[in-house]
């Protein structure tokens, strides 16, 4: 194990968080502008931004939870399930839903760049939150996919990622979850051969 600076603590020390772990207070104002500033941090090709964080709190967390359950119920879930979905809208105390805007007609910018721009934006996003002391999962499913749900997140143009849920970790995790080492990931490149 190298010896790693203090400064990159944070990164190498982030785990994610599920929502049933999540306990009030949530991230203040502040905090979030703190999130979203490390998030516009991340590379972007040609500075387009595609994406936004919209926050789900207070009373539009009833708003979601009812999408939520309507949802379940149209894929045939029932009483129990649709429940259950609304409460994975209600307990966490902000949810923030990921949009991503992504232009495939841009002349410079394929799409493929655009969504590596929106991921950074999101790695940042849940280090930001790890290192000021928050618990955080991004969580998606089959629910981006309703239409009805995504149509109350989504401006024409944008899609539906998901959401990270956010909060103050109920408890300590056993620890960050394992990864691979960084040999796994770190190859040399070796130029083919010329004849
Ligand atoms: C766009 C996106 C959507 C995801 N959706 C889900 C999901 O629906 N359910 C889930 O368990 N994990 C989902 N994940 C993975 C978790 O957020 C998390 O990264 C994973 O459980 C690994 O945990 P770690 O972050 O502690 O390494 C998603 C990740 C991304 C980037």
């Amino acid at each position: 194990m190298n010896t790693a600076p203090a400064s990159l603590d944070a990164l190498l020390t982030r785990y994610s968080v599920g929502p049933k772990h999540l306990v009030e207070p949530g991230p203040s104002d502040a905090q979030l502008a703190l999130m979203a500033e490390a998030a516009l941090r991340a590379p972007d090709h040609a500075e387009l931004v595609p994406y936004r964080f919209k926050l789900v709190r207070g009373a539009a967390k009833q708003g979601m939870a009812g999408l939520f359950a309507d949802a379940a119920r149209a894929a045939g879930k029932g009483g129990e399930g649709a429940t259950l979905d609304a409460e994975r809208a209600l307990k966490p105390p902000v949810t923030v839903a990921v949009v991503a805007r992504i232009d495939l007609g841009h002349p410079l910018v394929p799409a493929h760049e655009q969504w590596a721009a929106v991921g950074g934006a999101i790695a940042n996003f849940l280090t930001a939150a790890h290192a000021l002391g928050f618990g955080g999962k991004m969580l998606s499913g089959a629910k981006v996919r309703d239409a009805a749900i995504a149509a109350a997140f989504c401006a024409p143009g944008e899609t539906l990622l998901g959401w990270i849920a956010l909060g103050t970790p109920a408890r300590k995790a056993a620890g960050p979850s394992r990864k691979l080492d960084a040999s796994a990931v770190l190859v040399d490149w070796h130029p083919p051969c010329r004849e």
